[in-house]
C-alpha cells in the first residue's frame, strides 16, 4: 500500500480549531500521512488569539529540511507564515526541494480579528510564495488585499481570481465564506481559462473556528493522492461542508469544526 504524504507549513493553535491542529486531524482524517513545519505558536482558544510567539527563521527552515532530507512530502500547504523573513525562507526551501504541488493558503486575520501575518509581509508573500503555489486559497477579506481591490460581488471575486492568476498562482479558489448578503455560498476556482462554482447551503452556526485552514488542508491531502485540482477541490468542500455541520459545541466562543464528521459519515452510508 502506497503510503501518501502531506506537509503543513504553518502556525499552531493551542484550541486545535485551526492551524497545524486542523491540518494534521484533517490529513489523518483523509489517509495522508501529516507532517509539519511549525511557524509560531499562538496561545488560543475559542474566545480569540491571545499570544502571538513567532518561531525563528532558522527552526522553521531545519524543519523544513528535516522533511525534504528525508521523508519528502508529495503536496504541502502553507498557512500562518507571520513575517516576510518566514516566507522568504519557506520559498526558498520549496523551491530547493522542487515540491510542485503547493497549497498556499495566505492567512492573514484570524476571526476575531487578531493579525496573524505583519502588514508588511503581504508583499513577500506576492513577491516569492505566490508564484510557487499550484493553487492559493484566498477568503473574500484576503483576495481584496492581495488582489488590492474592492469586492462587493461574484464579478469582482471573479476580477479578483484572474488578479491573483497573473500573479503567478496556477490556480486561484476565493471561499465565498465571508459573502454574508447570501443564503447559498459560492467558492470559485480559476484556472486561467475558467471558472469552476461550488454552491453548498450556509449552515447557520457561530462554530467556524478554522474553516480555512480546515479546507485548505483537505484540497492538499487530496493532492498528495494525485486527484486533479477539480476533484481535490469538490472534496475538499464535501469536507468542510460536513465538518461544520456536525458541530462539536465545544468552548465558550466560535467552537471548532468536526474533523471526524467527513469520514464517520462516509463509514455510516457504507454500512447501510
Ligand atoms: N457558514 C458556512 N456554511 C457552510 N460553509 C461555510 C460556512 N462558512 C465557511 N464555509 C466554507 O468554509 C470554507 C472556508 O471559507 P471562508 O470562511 O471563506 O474562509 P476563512 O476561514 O479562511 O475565512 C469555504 O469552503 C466556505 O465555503
Ligand atoms: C495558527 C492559526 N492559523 C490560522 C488561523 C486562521 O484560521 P482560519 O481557518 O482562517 O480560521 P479563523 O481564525 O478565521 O476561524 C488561526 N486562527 N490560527
Amino acid at each position: 500500500m502506497t503510503t501518501f504524504k502531506a506537509l503543513t507549513i504553518a502556525g499552531s493553535d493551542s484550541g486545535g480549531g485551526a492551524g497545524i491542529q486542523a491540518d494534521i486531524k484533517t490529513f489523518q482524517e483523509l489517509d495522508v500521512f501529516g507532517m509539519s513545519a511549525i511557524t509560531a505558536v499562538t496561545a488560543q482558544n475559542t474566545l480569540g488569539v491571545h499570544g502571538v510567539y513567532p518561531v525563528s527563521v532558522e527552526a522553521v527552515v531545519k524543519q523544513i529540511e528535516a522533511i525534504g532530507s528525508d521523508l519528502g512530502t508529495d503536496a504541502l500547504k502553507t498557512g500562518m507564515l507571520f513575517s516576510s523573513d518566514i516566507i522568504e525562507a519557506v520559498s526558498e526551501k520549496i523551491k530547493q526541494f522542487k515540491w510542485t504541488r503547493v497549497v498556499v493558503d495566505p492567512v492573514m486575520i484570524a476571526k476575531g480579528g487578531a493579525s496573524l501575518l505583519q502588514n508588511e509581509a503581504v508583499n513577500a508573500l506576492k513577491q516569492h510564495l505566490l508564484p510557487l503555489a499550484l493553487v492559493i486559497t484566498p477568503n473574500i477579506p484576503e483576495a481584496e488585499v492581495l488582489a488590492d481591490m474592492t469586492i462587493h460581488n461574484l464579478e469582482d471575486r471573479k476580477k479578483a481570481a484572474k488578479h491573483l492568476h497573473r500573479l503567478g498562482a496556477k490556480h486561484v479558489i476565493i471561499k465565498g465564506g465571508h459573502d454574508v448578503d447570501s443564503e447559498n455560498l459560492v467558492d470559485i476556482l480559476y484556472d486561467g481559462e475558467e471558472y469552476t462554482y461550488l454552491t453548498s447551503k450556509r449552515i447557520q452556526t457561530k462554530n467556524s473556528h478554522g474553516t480555512g485552514c480546515t479546507f485548505a488542508a483537505a484540497l492538499t491531502a487530496e493532492l498528495a493522492k494525485g486527484q486533479n485540482i477539480q476533484a481535490a477541490f469538490k472534496e475538499a468542500k464535501n469536507f468542510i461542508q460536513v465538518a461544520i455541520e456536525d458541530d462539536l459545541g465545544i468552548g465558550n466562543g466560535h467552537g471548532p469544526t468536526n474533523h471526524w464528521a467527513f469520514k464517520r459519515r462516509k463509514e455510516l452510508n457504507s454500512l447501510v
